[in-house]
């Protein structure tokens, strides 16, 4: 497996940009631009820029697309639903990676895992299209052996784990399922990474949780966004990134 060409020497943060583009629809016009966030992302030494484009536009939108791979030249992780439309998006965009997610139009947010083992008809064509147009194919799932198994019959080079429970067992003060998950996710990113994929992870991490799941070796690049959107309304995007970097660099020591 090749790895990623960008920053393979340290853990990468990519930065979610999705909610700056759900404050601005929130009022119907073009401000706060996530454009606006992608030149900061990149100006304050972010890896890479993560953007979810969900089938009901909720937040980012297709022509958004174009306007953050022209304004900066960082690698675009696009976050999409395993259908044709967003297969034909991702294609005509030719992102760096193609994020598979699963998606339920009426979730609030990404409640779990990519379901690659059920799904392994619908995403063997998809994989392969993303593939041969040269984007780096990743899948978010759950950290478990039939997930990971999955993806690897599929032949994803990078899966990203959901941390989603994790961060739910935190809030919940429930320090044995947070051990559980942590070592659930620990464990799989071993796994993987014996195995030639690249583990990722994200959802819901923060400033107060991030710090076990960067501390994992093989862990190669976290997204994190609506904690740092959110965080960037009090200190600034700028600064809410540079933490986050910062507490990254010191749990991986
Ligand atoms: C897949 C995933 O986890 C991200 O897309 C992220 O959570 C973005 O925000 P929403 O899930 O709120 O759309
Ligand atoms: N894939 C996870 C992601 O992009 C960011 O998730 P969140 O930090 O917005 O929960």
């Amino acid at each position: 497996m090749t790895p990623d060409k960008f920053r393979p020497d340290r853990l990468r943060l990519g930065v979610n940009i999705d909610h700056v583009a759900t404050i601005r629809n929130a009022r119907g016009g073009d401000h706060p631009d996530p454009v606006r966030a992608a030149q900061i992302v990149a100006a304050v030494g972010g890896d890479g820029i993560t953007a979810h484009l969900r089938e009901d536009r909720r937040h980012i939108r297709d022509e958004d697309l174009q306007r953050i791979q022209d304004a900066t030249d960082l690698p675009l992780n696009l976050e999409m639903a395993a259908t044709q439309e967003m297969l034909d998006i991702a294609l005509r965009h030719k992102p760096h990676a193609a994020c598979i997610v699963p998606e339920k139009r009426e979730e609030r947010t990404t409640e779990g895992g990519l379901d690659a083992t059920g799904l392994h008809n619908t995403l063997v064509p998809i994989v392969d299209q993303l593939h041969e147009a040269g984007i780096r194919v990743s899948l978010f799932i759950e950290a478990n052996e039939a997930q990971l198994d999955a993806a690897l019959r599929l032949g994803a080079p990078v899966v990203e784990f959901h941390t989603g429970e994790y961060a739910h067992a935190i809030l919940d003060g429930d320090s044995e399922r947070v051990a559980s998950e942590l070592k659930r996710i620990s464990d799989m990113c071993a796994l993987a990474a014996k195995n030639g994929i690249e583990p990722h992870a994200g959802h819901g991490l923060t400033f107060d949780n991030v710090q076990p799941i960067a501390a994992i070796p093989q862990v190669a690049e976290l997204n994190i966004g609506h904690y740092l959107i959110g965080e960037a309304i009090f200190s600034g995007l700028e600064p809410a990134i540079r933490r986050m970097r910062d507490l990254m660099d010191e749990a991986r020591g």
